[in-house]
């Protein structure tokens, strides 16, 4: 997918900060008078707010457009909402808002995101897209890709998180693997981390933000309030504007390489280590898969199942219980031996059925 370097008219990394729902025009212009502009380069505010239960407060509306528009002339900041339908779309262009956002809960629905995309068509403003709120990757590009097929060429990605069932600490899982396969995918589409609603709460803000830098995101999409308990919506996870200074002075920004030679020297000789020792890893699930082909034609000789729960058990048991001493978490190795043993069943049920068709 292509890309027109729109990132690159902004020094790394690009920080969009701003109320999640603008208010009123003062709680937008202080805080936009208030909000670091060496930092934050683009003003955020949500117009229209899709909320989960009827009866909350569900934006300004289109007046709120107003404000954005006061905040781009007398600050001289870009500015940027959520925009969830054609109309959004033609208001938020009939006001020159300069970045576009598609929420969450719209990149699920192709049919939402295509007619925003015909609204769109061949604009030069910045588009960006929200993950969807179910952990689908395909949805996510899918969007992006309705977005270029109407000659819209200034798109970016918003990781904000994946909807779970089961409470964690966090409001939206973060997945972190489905965003890097994004950036596997789209290399050109650069991704902005949504930490605010990832979190859902300002403690782990900063720690999101560094995982962020930590794999070379673009960007930041930050919530920012004057005063954030008092907000009319996301009360929780909005920072004020001097402690968004805190944590933005604070992370650490991460480069893709380092011409350094004495970086080179150890990076060479440390992945050469890396591939040493996963091929032999490699050899050794080899063999492991030579023995449970064995294993296999025993059991088909003595007509014995496959599959095992007993013994499977066990298998992982130990394993847990060798793998956490080696400092190896518990979930990686119960993944680990889910895929060994998968693989394992694979094979023995083939050996079974290619006897079968010799008889
Ligand atoms: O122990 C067995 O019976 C095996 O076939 C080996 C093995 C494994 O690969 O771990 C495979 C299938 C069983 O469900 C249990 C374990």
């Amino acid at each position: 997918m292509e890309n027109n370097n729109w990132i690159n008219q902004f020094e790394k990394p690009l920080i969009i900060a701003g109320p999640c729902s603008a208010e009123s025009e003062k709680q937008m212009m202080t805080i936009a008078e208030d909000i670091d502009k060496d930092y934050v380069k683009i003003f955020r505010a949500g117009i229209w707010k899709p909320r989960t239960k009827p009866n909350c407060f569900e934006g300004v509306g289109a007046i709120g457009l107003n404000w954005l528009k006061k905040v781009k002339d007398e600050h001289g900041m870009m500015i940027a909402t959520e925009i969830a339908n054609a109309n959004h779309a033609k208001l938020a262009l009939e006001y020159d808002v300069d970045v576009l956002w598609i929420g969450a809960r719209s990149t699920v629905n192709p049919f939402t995101v295509q007619e925003i995309a015909e609204a769109l068509r061949d604009t030069d403003k910045i588009v960006l897209v929200k993950n969807p709120v179910n952990p689908d990757l395909d949805l996510w590009i899918g969007a992006l890709e309705r977005l270029e097929g109407q000659g819209i060429k200034n798109l970016g990605a918003i990781h904000r998180g994946f909807s779970t069932y089961k409470k964690t600490k966090y409001r939206n899982n973060p997945q972190w693997q489905i965003a890097l396969d994004f950036k596997n995918k789209l290399p050109n589409i650069p991704i902005i981390c949504d930490p605010s609603h990832i979190c859902g709460n300002r403690e782990g803000l900063f720690d999101v933000s560094q995982q962020a830098f930590n794999f070379e995101y673009n960007g930041l999409m930050i919530e920012t309030h004057c005063n954030p308990d008092e907000a009319w919506s996301d009360a929780a996870q909005q920072v004020t504007p001097a402690r968004l200074k805190e944590i933005l002075s604070a992370l650490e920004l991460r480069q893709s390489d380092d011409p350094d030679s004495i970086y080179k020297a150890g990076i060479d000789n440390l992945r050469h280590q890396i591939d040493e020792l996963d091929s032999s890893v490699l050899e050794t699930i080899s063999q492991r898969m030579k023995v449970a082909n064995s294993i296999g034609e025993l059991k088909k000789e003595h007509n014995v199942a496959v599959f095992q729960p007993e013994r499977w058990k066990q298998i992982k048991n130990n394993a847990v219980k060798a793998g956490i001493s080696l400092g190896l978490s518990e979930d990686f190795i119960d993944k680990l031996l889910q895929a060994i043993h998968q693989e394992s069943v694979a094979q023995q049920n083939n050996i079974m059925i290619k006897k079968e068709e010799i008889k």
